[in-house]
């Protein structure tokens, strides 16, 4: 059982940039649920679209994995001890308690957990790839790069899920669905408080992108078929297919 996230319930002197540290892990699975609409079924969507798209004797990819929920959700949903999921994060104390939480369970399908920084790393053979609310953490002048070595270790047929935080651009839209948002994390019990300190925690760490940048990149990288699979206002998951 996650402990509450009250991470921001004080007043704060400082708010300091936010980062993944042992603080956040301990109440992870808590913040993200109450923070993310639609996290749990994008979780839930991320298994079938293994089902789908996960290929015997291949790798897949779990990319700023934090507790590993993306790799739990494949694992149960793809019962195939041919393939295996190198699931990733920076964060060290994230990566310890992944490790401890994939090791007590009993699938068929083998996984490495990895601390590395994802722009390091060489992809091959992979058949399913998921960035579920990472790359909006990667500096802008990587994310390119980082989808293009994606596509180049894909296998024809093998896809991304790519989750992320969008904003409509300076718009009153993007004005009123940010409100519509806290308004979301307000039903789940944080204060006026915890969901400014946060924000000013987010800011320059969490830099989203529009719909059409996104698209954009998948064009450029090589990737010919993508769509939105699922959003709950400003989050969204595209489906990117090689
Ligand atoms: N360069 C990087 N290299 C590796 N990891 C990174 C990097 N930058 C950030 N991270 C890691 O990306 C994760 C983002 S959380 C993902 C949720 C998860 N996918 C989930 O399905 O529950 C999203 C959120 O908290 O909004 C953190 O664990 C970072 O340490
Ligand atoms: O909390 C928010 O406002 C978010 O945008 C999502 C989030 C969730 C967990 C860690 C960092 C950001």
């Amino acid at each position: 059982m996650s402990k509450k996230d009250n991470i921001y319930a004080d007043q704060l002197e400082q708010v300091e940039s936010f980062n993944f540290d042992q603080k956040v892990v301990e109440v992870f699975p808590d913040m993200i649920k109450r923070s993310v609409p639609g996290y749990t079924s994008i979780i839930d969507g991320i298994g079938q679209l293994a089902k789908k798209y996960a290929q015997p004797h291949s790798s897949i990819y779990d990319l700023g994995c934090s507790l590993g929920a993306a790799t739990l959700s494949i694992r149960e949903a793809v019962n195939d001890k041919t393939s295996k999921i190198i699931a990733v994060d920076n964060s060290k104390a994230m990566i310890e308690r992944c490790t401890l939480i994939q090791s007590g369970y009993n699938f068929a399908m083998p996984v490495d957990v990895i601390e590395a920084d994802i722009s390091d790393l060489k992809f091959e053979n992979a058949s399913f790839v998921v960035l579920n609310f990472t790359l909006q953490f990667l500096p802008r002048d990587q994310r390119q790069t980082l989808l293009n070595n994606i596509y180049q270790g894909m296998n024809p047929g093998g896809a991304l899920v790519l989750s992320e935080k969008l904003t409509m651009g300076s718009t009153s839209l993007d004005h009123n669905i940010i409100d519509i948002h806290h308004d979301f994390k307000k039903q789940n019990g944080y204060s006026d408080m915890e969901i400014a300190q946060k924000r000013a925690a987010l800011e320059n760490v969490l830099i989203p992108d529009t719909r059409e940048q996104h698209y954009q990149r998948f064009v450029k990288a090589g990737f010919s078929q993508f769509d939105t699979w699922f959003q709950h206002y400003n989050f969204a998951s595209f489906i990117v297919v090689k």
